[in-house]
């Protein structure tokens, strides 16, 4: 076992998270759209807890939401930066990036319905 390596991977892992992590910071900062989905996935897991419904879809949903948005304006801004004149190509990349978003958002509405639905029907 080479521990040297190991530290030295751990160290650049830990870069790694950080440049992650500011990315996740900035998006938050400038896009509306990602700040409701992370406060709406909040919601639904404090939901799911306090129900006591399965946690795993709703995570996975969330986690699927989140990652979508962080990717849809990373391909904004590579766009924005290749073709900052209109081109249908670039309106092709951002209309598709934005279309996974909205399929990620319905299903997760979907999945959100089924678990969490019943258990908030039998509150009332
Ligand atoms: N360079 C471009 N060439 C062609 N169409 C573009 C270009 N930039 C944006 N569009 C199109 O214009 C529309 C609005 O684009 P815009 O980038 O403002 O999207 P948005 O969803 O409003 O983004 P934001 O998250 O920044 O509010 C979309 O249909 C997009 O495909």
């Amino acid at each position: 076992m080479r521990s040297d390596g190991s530290a030295l991977n751990l160290r650049r892992w830990w870069r790694s998270a950080g440049f992650a992590w500011a990315g996740v910071r900035q998006v938050y900062r400038s896009q509306a759209n990602f700040r409701i989905e992370v406060w709406a996935g909040a919601v639904a897991l404090a939901l799911a807890l306090a129900l006591r419904v399965p946690l795993p879809p709703i995570l996975l949903c969330c986690a699927l939401v989140l990652s979508l948005e962080l990717l849809n304006t990373a391909v904004e801004a590579v766009v924005d930066l290749a073709s900052p004149e209109v081109h249908p190509l670039a309106k092709v990349a951002k209309d598709a990036a934005a279309a996974a978003v909205l399929v990620a958002s319905i299903g997760a509405a979907l999945v959100g319905l089924v678990v969490l639905g019943p258990a908030l029907w039998q509150l009332f």
